[in-house]
């Protein structure tokens, strides 16, 4: 057998997935999950300040790991293993050093949150990107924001970086550059020790960094210095030039090859983003909205160039050539919170739980961990197996998704969740399945901008952690969306898509088109919307749409006296 594998590699939020997969016909031949060991203990973290930091080591160790296990459980010779592409979540930048290394990686800061990876999700700079929207729109020059939707947030980019340097000076100077997740794991990989020379990620640079080739690249040193003169500096220890991922970045180093038992033959692709893999892992065509769902969510399309012409889509995460299918334009929207808003209410009941258990005198140390584990691992089932009980005519309470703020459409972090209708009969059942409905409704407003902006939506895929482990969330997305989801077979959609990639950079197959074709997995399963539950979800998407209208500061008469 001379089949060609390659290796695809998706760093979530909670862990990073690889697979090893045949470029022939995407049969996975192994696959292994690596759970962050700092981030599971919640370390560098502060939720209540909206703070998310990840140390880098916990990356190099599942680096390492996923992929040696892969290898070994696929039993590939290492000679048919040639190319391997890295997904990772976005924006997530680190603080670098002249070499390319995450600062945390030095003894100087390896306990300091602000040098280590400051994680999408963390929030900690809504200050600085309102200043850089309200800038972008009064300024007088070009608005950089445009191509991202028009309103910058505090998960991308610069805002991360204006925070971070503002708030540490030791971390401002020691900082030589700045890399997103995804170019630094690929420029580990290929032995780089010149962040000027990495090939910065088109998908990366794109959505989150304001880049954009009609103004040369990234945001004017005019327009960065009005900011911060320190962000002026830095925009030249940066990049202009960006990188589909269908190409490569270089080839693996000595250093690696030995570590992982691979040739120096084995091509790095170019890095990208978890959700644009998941979109190309998922057979993303024109027209498709393909939601990749796990802690958050994220909304990918492709159209080309003829049928986006001059649209700016409003209130998106930007449209980039080449984010997702080089030759056409990538579309993004998303939810901050979406199996993270469920996440939140399981640990609201499972940490005083957890906490009494340990504090009482029944069991064991060991039993009490077992218990407690059994619990988390179970209580999401247990909930969903109580709300697909409840009768949808039933008063249920009405939520807002909006805990971890809004992303799509519109971007406001300084939004919060919020519950309305609850009485004494409310269970945490109840609570739980407005909280299903909540992620919902939020996903039908995306869709419902998306057509508001002349983009099309014929179909939808759903893949991820929450497409496969939830049916209760599926079907009722069916329901409210009132469209057929398909689900795509594989349970690694992000890192198939990152293996098809790397095929192309390895010139084994043309494009990435062709790429998808050899080697999707197809989907196993469809949500048909049920016709008694839509119109039950159209009243209440009206009601939540309200209930959102209120909390957002744009009271209506129709709630003001509830
Ligand atoms: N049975 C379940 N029902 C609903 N959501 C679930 C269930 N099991 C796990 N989840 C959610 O799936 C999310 C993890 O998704 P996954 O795609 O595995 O990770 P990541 O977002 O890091 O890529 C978590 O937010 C978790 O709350
Ligand atoms: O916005 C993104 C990509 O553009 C983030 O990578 C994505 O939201 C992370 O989500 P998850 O934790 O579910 O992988």
């Amino acid at each position: 057998m001379n089949d060609k594998f390659v290796i695809g590699l998706d760093y979530g939020s909670d862990s990073v997935r690889a697979v090893i997969v045949n470029t022939s016909n995407g049969e996975v031949k192994g696959s292994h999950v690596f759970w962050y060991p700092r981030w599971k203990k919640g370390k560098y973290c502060d939720p209540v300040s909206n703070q998310f930091r990840q140390h880098p080591l916990d990356h190099l160790e599942g680096l390492e790991e996923t992929i040696r296990e892969v290898i070994k459980e696929s039993g590939v010779p290492s000679g048919q293993i040639k190319g391997i592409c890295v997904d990772t979540t976005g924006s997530s930048p680190m603080a670098v050093d002249k070499q390319g290394k995450p600062l945390a990686l030095s003894p100087e800061f390896a306990e300091n949150p602000n040098a280590m990876m400051v994680l999408w999700k963390d929030h900690t700079a809504i200050k600085e990107a309102d200043e850089i929207n309200e800038l972008a729109r009064t300024w007088g020059g070009e608005d950089y924001t445009k191509y991202e939707g028009g309103i910058y947030s505090s998960e991308w980019f610069w805002a991360k970086i204006l925070h971070v340097i503002r708030e540490d000076e030791a971390v401002a100077e020691a900082a030589y550059s700045w890399m997103e997740h995804c170019d630094v794991i690929t420029a580990e990989l290929i032995g780089s020790d010149d962040p000027l020379e990495v090939k910065r990620s088109r998908c990366a640079a794109g959505h989150k960094a304001l880049w954009h080739e009609s103004w040369d690249g990234l945001p004017s040193k005019e327009f960065l210095s009005k900011l911060d003169p320190r962000l002026a500096d830095l925009r030249d220890r940066l990049y202009t030039n960006t990188f589909t991922s269908d190409l490569p970045a270089g080839n693996l180093s000595g250093e690696w090859a030995r570590k992982l038992g691979l040739s120096t033959d084995t091509v790095v692709a170019v890095g990208t983003f978890d959700a644009h893999a998941g979109a190309v892992g998922g057979e993303v065509t024109e027209n498709t909205l393909v939601k990749v769902m796990g802690t958050s969510t994220c909304d990918i399309m492709v159209a080309s160039h003829e049928a986006i012409g001059d649209n700016l889509v409003k209130g998106i995460c930007g449209q980039v050539d080449g984010s997702v299918i080089p030759g056409t334009v990538g579309l993004e929207a998303g939810q901050s919170g979406f199996g993270d808003v469920l996440a939140w209410f399981k640990n609201l009941v499972v940490k005083p739980t957890a906490e009494l258990i340990r504090a009482s005198n029944e069991l064991d140390d060991a039993k009490k961990e077992a218990l407690i584990n059994e619990i988390d691992r179970q209580l999401l089932i247990k909930l969903s197996e109580e709300a697909i009980q409840i009768p949808l005519s039933d008063t249920a309470p009405v939520a807002l998704d909006w805990v971890n703020g809004r992303r799509t459409p519109d971007a406001n972090q300084a939004l919060k969740g919020a519950v309305m209708g609850l009485n004494m009969g409310t269970d945490a059942a109840r609570v739980f399945k407005a909280l299903v409905e909540s992620i919902c409704f939020g996903s039908k407003k995306i869709v419902d901008r998306f057509r508001e902006e002349g983009v099309a939506i014929d179909a939808v895929i759903g893949m991820g952690g929450v497409a496969k482990k939830s049916k209760l969330v599926m079907q009722t997305m069916a329901d409210v969306l009132n469209m057929p989801i398909k689900i795509a077979t594989s349970d690694q959609a992000p890192a198939l898509g990152a293996a098809m990639y790397a095929s192309v950079a390895a010139g084994i197959h043309p494009s990435t088109e062709a790429a998808i074709a050899a080697m999707t997995n197809g989907f196993d399963k469809v949500y048909e919307p049920i016709p008694e539950n839509v119109a039950v979800y159209k009243e209440l998407y009206a009601k939540y749409a309200e209930f959102g209208a209120f909390v957002e500061g744009k009271k209506t008469a129709a709630l003001a006296d509830q």
